[in-house]
């Protein structure tokens, strides 16, 4: 008789695979091969930002108090006593109705607390004047205005993007403590699957679920060891999975995981003594996706569907690798869309229709069975139909989970 599975929550499924997830500790790597890596120290300000007070314009440095009743009929007049570019410091110090020539970014000179932009000025070479009064500090970029020493501007936990990675360069920061990387590993299995380079024959597909799955890696900045595509035969699999789960912190197998004669990753489960968290989850597709736990590593049984195995990816092992890697923000982004087509037909399962969204409309994809492929290519969003007893219409309010957004939320809610 076939074995009777029953389906948990997805919500429940997601809590155990994350719970089992800990973080693997930290190691330094170089700034530039930070990006996109999970940052293991807060980032504090080592010095002011700016570290000095500088201009922020072209034109000239001067002492406000020397600008004092200046008007249209009653011109100031400045008299030039240096010249300096960003990077440059002036030796000189400004007495009355002086002024240093002076370019955006450089030290303001001695005595100067304030800038006329060269707008702002009638020049004449040597000298120069000006319509108007200064107060002190106007036009002065001023130190300390943008960060102060010893604050805390990033806490740990964060990825590492461009913007982090400026402020990291600002401090210094030539190596850059990050989480460490979880191992692992894809394992394709099937015997009707081919290559990508193998033309097509009778019964036969070309694999699409290990070059995707790598894909949804390496879009976390995770690379991967392919394992290759394994016939479905008990004693070949279960040796590659054996192997391949030793050599990894996570093992990502797809196909091989329902109730089918040949599916045999439920045997190689038992065989390794893993503690199989769930087998059946109340969802579609993916309602077979599997997570087991062995020694430690996971074992992520997805579905052989193309649908089922992109949804159960982004759904549970993208969070638990993320928590692995020291993240906070390991979930999916939810928003609200208007939904663009009618689903009638109720269904017990909660629906993720692979959708494009478009920051008001959630339009389905196209073909959305567990099986197809086309739609994974389109969306960009995953429209969420909780289970019951309801169909949901056109225009209906309806949660989507957004896909391939640099980070992600640090709450699960569904
Ligand atoms: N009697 C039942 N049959 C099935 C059930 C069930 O509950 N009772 N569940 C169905 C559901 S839901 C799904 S989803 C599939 C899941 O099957 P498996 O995860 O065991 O995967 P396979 O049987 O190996 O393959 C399913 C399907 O996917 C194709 N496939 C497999 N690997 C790849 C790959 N790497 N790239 C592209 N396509 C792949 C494979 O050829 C099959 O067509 O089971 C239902 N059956
Ligand atoms: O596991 Mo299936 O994907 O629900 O069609
Ligand atoms: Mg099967």
């Amino acid at each position: 008789m076939v074995e009777q599975r029953k389906p948990i929550p997805v919500s429940q499924a997601v809590e155990q695979v994350v719970e089992q997830a800990h973080p693997l500790g930290t190691e330094t790597v170089a700034l530039e091969d930070s990006y996109g890596r999970i940052l293991a120290e807060p980032i504090k300000a080592a010095h002011d930002v700016p570290p000095f007070n500088r201009s922020p314009y072209d034109g000239f440095a001067l002492r406000s108090a020397d600008t004092a009743g200046a008007s249209g009929e009653r011109r100031v007049r400045f008299e030039v006593i240096d010249h300096i570019g960003a990077g440059e410091v002036s030796g000189k110090s400004l007495t009355s109705h002086t002024a240093v020539r002076i370019m955006t970014g450089a030290l303001l000179p001695e005595g100067a607390d304030a800038v006329a932009m060269f707008e702002q000025t009638v020049d004449s070479g040597d000298s120069f004047t000006i319509r108007k009064p200064f107060e002190p500090m106007e036009n002065v970029s001023l130190q300390g205005e943008d960060a102060k020493q010893g604050e805390t501007i990033i806490d740990s936990g964060g990825l590492i993007h461009p913007g982090t990675i400026a402020l990291l360069a600002t401090f210094g920061y030539a190596r850059v403590a990050v989480s460490k990387q979880p191992v692992v590993g894809i394992l394709s299995t099937g015997t009707e699957l081919l290559d990508v380079s193998e033309p097509l024959s009778p019964g036969k597909i070309r694999n699409s679920n290990g070059p995707m799955i790598a894909a949804q890696l390496r879009r976390m900045g995770i690379h991967c060891k392919l394992y290759g595509m394994s016939e479905d035969r008990l004693e070949e699999s279960f040796a590659v999975v054996k192997k391949a789960a030793e050599e990894t912190d996570c093992l990502i197998t797809t196909g091989g995981v329902s109730v089918g004669d040949f599916d045999f990753l439920p045997a190689i489960y038992e065989r390794l003594g893993a503690k199989v968290l769930f087998n059946k989850v109340a969802m579609r597709p993916g309602s077979v996706t599997t997570v087991a736990v062995a020694n430690g590593r996971y074992l992520f049984g997805l579905s052989g569907n193309p649908s089922a195995c992109f949804t159960g990816f982004e759904l549970f092992v993208r969070p638990a690798l993320l928590k692995m890697m020291g993240a906070e923000k390991i979930y999916l982004p939810k928003t609200t869309a208007i939904l663009k087509e009618d689903f009638t037909k109720a269904n017990p399962f909660t629906r993720f229709i692979r959708a494009t969204y478009d920051g008001t409309y959630a339009t389905p994809a196209g073909f959305n069975k567990s099986n197809a492929v086309s739609s994974i290519a389109r969306g960009n969003a995953l429209i969420v139909l909780p289970g019951g007893t309801r169909g949901f219409s056109a225009g209906d309010s309806v949660d989507v989970l957004l896909l391939g957004v640099e980070e992600g939320v640090q709450q699960w809610q569904l």
